[in-house]
């Protein structure tokens, strides 16, 4: 628990300035925040190795947080979840998003969860509203590259392909 509570002080203090897409502005801490409340609220995970991945999974990606630092703060198994879920944003986005497809079945069944319900929160996001300067075109691209990378998840937790599966079929996308 204390390490917990420690991983949303750590993440809220290193997500401080930073937005979300939407016009609200929303404060972008919401996003893993909300990703961990997917996990324990609607699946039922109780591992919280795994809770405080989910809150700390953007934080190598997305501010100057290291591998090293969260291996120092939060030991190797949550420091090894968040460093598989982080996507090399120096590579140009097109890369960044063929190579989540071409790895997504190297990711271990711990990732997997929290990459999943990182979909859902991203996914229900879209639905709830667009983000400033992205078109129809472009919402629906990031459903269709979700559903090439999605499915080869499934098999780890059955309620959250439950819910990626519903999402899909809303917008009658074809998965496999
Ligand atoms: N739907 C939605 N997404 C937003 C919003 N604000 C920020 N994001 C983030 O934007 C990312 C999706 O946008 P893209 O244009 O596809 O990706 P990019 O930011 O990496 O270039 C997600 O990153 P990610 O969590 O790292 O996941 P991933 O999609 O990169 O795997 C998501 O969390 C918002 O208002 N709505
Ligand atoms: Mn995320």
């Amino acid at each position: 628990m204390e390490k917990f509570m420690h991983a949303i002080q750590f993440a809220a203090y290193k997500h401080r300035f930073q937005k979300r897409k939407d016009p609200d502005q929303t404060p972008y801490i919401n996003h893993p925040i909300g990703v961990a409340h997917i996990l324990s609220n609607e699946v039922g995970v109780n591992d919280f190795d795994i809770l405080a991945a989910a809150l700390l999974h953007d934080t190598i990606e997305d501010t100057q947080t290291t591998f090293d630092e969260l291996q120092q703060e939060f030991g190797p198994r949550i420091a090894g979840i968040v460093a598989e879920l982080t996507d090399d944003k120096n590579l140009p986005k097109a890369e960044r998003k063929r190579l989540q497809i071409a790895n997504a079945d190297k990711l271990s069944s711990d990732a997997v969860i929290v990459r999943l319900a990182d979909k859902i929160y991203n996914l229900r996001d879209l639905n709830r509203c667009t983000p400033v300067g992205w078109s129809a075109e472009r919402v629906k691209e990031y459903f269709e590259w979700s559903s090439k990378i999605v499915p080869q998840l499934f098999g780890h937790n059955t309620q959250l392909d439950t819910i990626l599966k519903e999402l899909f079929l809303q917008k009658n996308i074809r998965f496999d």
